[in-house]
């Protein structure tokens, strides 16, 4: 599990350890483990080519520190300054070593140097980095990155917000990140986790004076070892039953996909609940779904002991008897997932009754909105809840007290008083029709399988994710693809659980 803190929690943490250690240290190990991987990204050293970007603070320092290691070792290090003025130790250091220091000019639209490199370090800014780049900064971030040069970002790639990984105007693009003592929320999420590339954490000895993590991103044993394994006493109801109330006459798909996704996870059984139109066609496609034709709201199998858990809303509709069955849903006892329409008619609600059944729960509660719906949801702009979909996604879940699954480039999972969680297995294969309705049955059957909502929501983004990448090999896919691959997925992180 790769743990991020936030900017205050690191300031703390690296002020506590700066008391205990020499004055510089914790520069030069950063320097170290920098320059570690520029030797990782160069095809040689002596005689390679490096250009430093390097800003005022000590994000700078520390790419000049690392030019100055490489230009010991025979490359030619240039640094552009962005401002007037950058750590004077950094600076002295890589002329000391043989390395070249010039000003960047305001307005210069050259940077030759950058498209004749071999490598370029992004020190711009790191986490002392404040609302968007101004110039010159901004011109040196999109010139780094229209360069065919490799970048390697120091600590954060400059223009990335370090905490909610928003990026406002120009932000760099690099190919590897290496950030010091622990990760920063920024470069797990989108926008900023797409800026980032491939992350690598070098250890400055911070460990020991960070408390527990702000955010958290799953690898594939952490899934693997949270995923229920069906034993030899299992059985259908051991392994737990989910009550499906998905689809419509219009809507049929969102029934199937979503019967299909449960099925497809693992799950003891799926009682279907809805009309005969709809029914008949899951029961057509799934024969091994129970259908239960009953009217949903007098119905009695939603009493724990039949059922384990329920997941309510994909193409269900708004009408006001959808209301009165997801009213009679979250007055009951068993865990609920409420995706799509079930969002929409709790937008309906406007904080009513709807929402004082979802606070007052005890039993586990997940919703799982895309950008709009939770935009809707918490009467806030789409544009913003895709800038910072953390703090969005943690303001729902405070809320409406439960747990909260935001769907989209990168899903991220929020539990009150729990760390956040950032799903690493995204792809925009998964932007198709009918791939939520796949991951509420999915997610849904994680539940009935007795994971709680936080757990079962981000282990069910990480199949989906995965499902994704699995389907056709990276190929463009549709919804009912994801079905095939998902017992694929399983299977994967099988074989990746810890002995
Ligand atoms: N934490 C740790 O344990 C360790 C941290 N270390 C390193 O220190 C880094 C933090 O250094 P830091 O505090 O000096 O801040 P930093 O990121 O260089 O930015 C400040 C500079 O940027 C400027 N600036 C700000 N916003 C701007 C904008 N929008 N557009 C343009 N400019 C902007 C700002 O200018 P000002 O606004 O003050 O005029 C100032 O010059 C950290 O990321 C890591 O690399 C390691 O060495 C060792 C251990
Ligand atoms: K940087």
């Amino acid at each position: 599990m790769f743990s991020a803190h936030t900017v205050s929690v690191v300031r703390e943490a690296e002020y506590a350890l700066m008391a205990r250690v020499p004055d510089g240290a914790l520069m030069r190990r950063a320097a170290a483990g920098l320059a570690a991987e520029c030797v990782r990204l160069l095809p040689r050293v002596y005689g390679s080519r490096v250009v430093l970007l390097v800003g005022g603070g000590d994000n700078g320092g520390d790419a000049l520190y690392a030019g100055a290691l490489l230009a010991a070792r025979g490359a030619a290090v240039r640094a552009l300054l962005a401002g007037g003025s950058a750590h004077e130790g950094g600076v002295g250091a890589l002329r000391s070593a043989g390395g070249r220091v010039r000003k960047f000019a305001d307005g210069e639209a050259d940077g030759a140097e950058m498209f004749d490199a071999d490598l370029i370090v992004d020190g711009l800014v790191g986490i002392g980095g404040r609302g968007g780049l101004r110039e010159p900064h901004a011109a040196l971030a999109v010139l780094a990155s229209n360069a065919p040069v490799p970048v390697v970002a120091v600590d954060v790639p400059s223009g990335v917000d370090a905490d909610t990984g928003e990026v406002v105007g120009a932000a760099v693009r690099a190919d590897a990140t290496v950030t010091f003592g622990t990760h920063k929320p920024g470069l797990f999420v989108d926008p900023g986790a797409e800026r980032a590339g491939r992350v690598r954490l070098a250890d400055i000895g911070l460990g020991p004076e960070l408390p527990g993590p702000g955010l958290v991103c799953p690898q594939a044993v952490d899934i693997a070892s949270l995923l229920p394994t069906p034993g030899a006493e299992s059985d259908k109801y051991r392994r737990g039953v989910l009550a499906v109330r998905a689809g419509s006459d219009p809507y049929r798909g969102a029934a199937v996909l979503c019967v299909g996704g449960a099925l497809r996870t693992g799950v003891g059984m799926v009682r279907f609940g809805g009309g005969k139109g709809v029914a008949d066609q899951v029961i057509g496609r799934w024969p091994e779904a129970v259908a239960d034709f009953r009217d949903p709201q007098s119905s009695t199998d939603l009493s724990p002991g039949r059922v384990a858990a329920a997941v309510i809303g994909p193409g269900r509709g708004t009408h006001p008897a959808n209301a009165d069955e997801l009213r009679a849903l979250l007055d009951s006892d068993v865990p609920v997932l409420v995706d799509a329409d079930g969002l929409t008619l709790l937008t309906g609600d406007g904080g009513g009754p709807l929402a004082g059944l979802l606070r007052e729960r005890t039993a586990h509660t997940l919703l799982t909105p895309h950008a709009g719906e939770l935009a809707r949801l918490l009467d806030a702009d789409r544009a913003d809840v895709e800038a910072r979909r953390l703090e969005h996604a943690a303001r729902a879940a405070d809320r409406f007290r439960c747990t909260v699954l935001l769907k989209g480039s990168t899903t991220v999972v929020a539990h009150p008083g729990a760390p956040a969680v950032a799903n690493p297995t995204g792809t925009p294969l998964l932007a198709t029709a009918g791939s939520g309705d796949v991951l509420a049955g999915s997610v849904g059957a994680l539940l009935a399988s007795g994971l709680p909502a936080r757990e079962a929501a981000m282990c069910g983004a990480y199949l989906h994710g995965r499902a994704a990448s699995l389907a056709r090999g990276g190929a463009p896919i549709s919804a009912s693809d994801l079905l095939d691959a998902l017992p694929l997925a399983v299977a994967e992180l099988s074989r990746s659980r810890r002995v």
